[in-house]
């Protein structure tokens, strides 16, 4: 980490890619024991790898492999502990899982220090990307000062999402800290240990003042206390954490107001009091909660969907209860053949000119094994407009987006208006010469609305996750690939619970949430493109781009048309014609194809 690996290497240590080789090496060394950790370690992170699969199911076959050579040769103990404590609390053990939960926050305290102590390094070891953090490069000693303070404190505040993260995984456990202190003060309740059980219900309290349920338990734990006991507070531990953590808050809400600076506070248990009034608005946008959200869609009888009018054409292939769902439906025949290929040719020519401007298709977010480029609907018809790619495609493609959510609402939401949110054309090619140690999914499983934490099988309505989004359609175009094959699972993202093979013109419909846990598995040969898209039941989040596409097709139409009927018109070229000038514009805009990922 202090070398500052670029990222994609980064990401492969984070996913435990060196253990798979070092599996092999010692393999063939016939270090059996090691071998068989290495292969552990390398599939706790990645336990949808179906080589390793294979692999560990040789290795406990094996007579040289004992039980215990499967241990975990990166995971901190506290890890250990946090897991076996709550298998231990799903037994109905308190009693033994206490020593277990109390373990698991002592280490994860542990941990927040040692990365704490790692942000005070000398200044060199920050990196240019902060330098952009608007407190400016320029400047004198106290800006220099205030400059590397604010970079101290922002790589503090950033130790809560890295001690909650567990290592190989990409998104921290939410909430983290309250959650353990909440099952230590239930457990400790449970075994009768109630002065430890009001110590952890105030630390709870401390995060959360206004908690109904602390509140209440911790009535109850007073009462069944009796006396009142003086001495009695919160952790002395957690209340440090705690002050010096609102102090630092504290600092960096400044910078951000008064110094330019950026901050992404790690917490949801910030009290808005601390917050300056002028950011509040900005941050509560960002995190605006819609009533639906905690109201999950209700699956439907089987005999509901029977009533659903299809479109002409369109079967419906494998329903709710055939995909092991609730809300999952796998529609055929909603593209011929000829649309796919019109499809596919955008897809190419897209990526073409992409490759004639120096872009050649990077790197997939997800994998390095994997291309990937991404076409929406308003570049695709900016690229339309500018002659690069056909409008034939460009057209389709909005014509095609609006059958997707025509049968989506129909089928899902007869009631509810639904709204396009997001629509994407996507292509995942395999590298080639690269696919013999691949060990990674093409895209890793997630629900599309919200944080899956697969260890509690919660998934977390609130960003990174794009919240607003209630259905996701995908729309395959093509089948001549090897591997990418959608798959569901349970939320522990690991039980596979439906499989589906991409082919032109099938849709798979879903509700967006944390019943519908998805990936595609590694696609190791050829190219896979699929439309991607997001419904949405809130108006504010239709699709903008959307109707700025249509406007900017059907212009090109209507001028079409006018130089049909005025063949003496000059055939001179077009620039400089507002109309290029438009596309300009609009492509010079921020990538959204990006941040929709
Ligand atoms: O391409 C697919 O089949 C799934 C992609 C996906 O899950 C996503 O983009 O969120
Ligand atoms: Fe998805």
């Amino acid at each position: 980490e202090r070398l500052r690996v670029g990222s994609t290497l980064r990401d492969a240590f984070r996913r435990r890619e060196p253990y798979n080789y070092l599996q092999r090496a010692y393999y063939q060394l016939k270090k059996l024991d090691l071998a068989a950790a290495a292969a552990h370690t390398f599939f706790v992170a990645n336990p949808m790898h179906l080589q390793m699969r294979e692999d560990m199911a040789k290795y406990r076959r094996m007579s040289g492999v004992q039980p215990q050579s499967f241990r975990d040769l990166e995971t901190p103990p506290h890890w250990a502990a946090y897991d076996t404590g709550l298998e231990l609390l799903e037994r109905q053990e308190a009693g033994l899982a206490l020593p277990r939960l109390e373990e698991a926050l002592q280490g994860s305290l542990a941990q927040m220090e040692s990365c704490r102590a790692d942000c005070q390094g000398p200044e060199e070891q920050e990196g240019a990307e902060e330098e952009e953090d608007g407190a400016g490069s320029q400047g004198g000693l106290y800006e220099a000062i205030a400059r590397h303070w604010i970079q101290v404190l922002q790589c503090r505040q950033r130790c809560v999402g890295e001690t909650a993260t567990r290592p190989g995984r990409s998104f921290p456990v939410p909430d983290f800290l309250p959650s353990q202190l909440r099952r230590l003060h239930e457990a400790h309740a449970q075994v009768g240990n109630l002065s430890q059980a009001i110590e952890n219900v105030l630390s709870v309290l401390l995060f959360y003042p206004d908690d109904e349920a602390a509140k209440r338990a911790l009535n109850q734990y007073q009462v069944q206390l009796g006396e009142p006991r003086p001495g009695l507070g919160p952790r002395e531990d957690i209340q440090r954490f705690i002050l010096r953590s609102l102090g630092e808050k504290r600092q960096l809400y400044y910078a951000m107001e008064h110094l330019g600076a950026s901050f992404k506070d790690p917490d949801p248990w910030t009290p808005a009091a601390l917050i300056p009034e002028a950011l509040r608005e900005k941050l509560r946008e960002d995190q605006e909660k819609r009533p639906w959200d905690h109201e999950p869609p209700k699956p439907k009888p089987l005999t509901y969907w029977k009533d659903v009018l299809l479109l002409e054409g369109v079967t419906l292939t494998q329903d709710s209860r055939q995909l092991n769902g609730s809300e999952r439906a796998v529609l055929d025949g909603l593209l011929t053949p000829a649309e796919c290929g019109v499809l596919l040719q955008l897809a190419k020519d897209a990526a073409g000119a992409g490759a004639r401007s120096g872009y050649r298709g990077r790197r997939s977010p997800h994998t390095p094994h994997e291309r990937f480029e991404g076409l929406t609907v308003l570049k695709a018809a900016q690229l339309a407009r500018a002659g690069t790619v056909g409008s034939q495609g460009a057209k389709l493609l909005l014509e095609v987006s609006e059958r997707v959510r025509t049968l989506t609402q129909a089928y899902f939401s007869p009631e509810r208006p639904l709204h396009l949110s997001f629509t994407h054309l996507v292509c995942r090619s395999a590298i080639e010469g690269e696919q013999e140690q691949r060990m990674d999914l093409s895209h890793p499983v997630h629900a599309d609305n919200c944080v899956l934490d697969p260890d509690t099988g919660e998934c977390w309505r609130e960003p990174p996750a794009y919240t607003y989004r209630d259905y996701s359609g995908l729309l395959y175009l093509n089948d001549d690939f090897q591997g990418g094959d959608l798959f569901f699972t349970e939320p522990n993202a690991l039980t596979v619970t439906a499989r589906v093979r991409p082919r032109c013109g099938r849709l798979v419909a879903f509700s967006s949430g944390g019943e519908n846990p998805h990936g595609v598995w590694a696609v190791t040969r050829g190219r896979r493109c699929a439309l991607a898209l997001w419904h949405t039941w809130a108006p504010e989040h239709r699709e903008q781009e959307w109707i700025e596409a249509k406007e900017l097709l059907q212009e090109s139409e209507e001028e079409e048309e006018e130089e049909e009927e005025m063949p003496s018109k000059d055939p001179s070229p077009e620039p400089p014609s507002r109309r290029h000038q438009r596309v300009q514009d609009k492509a010079g805009k921020a990538p959204r194809v990006q941040e929709e990922l």
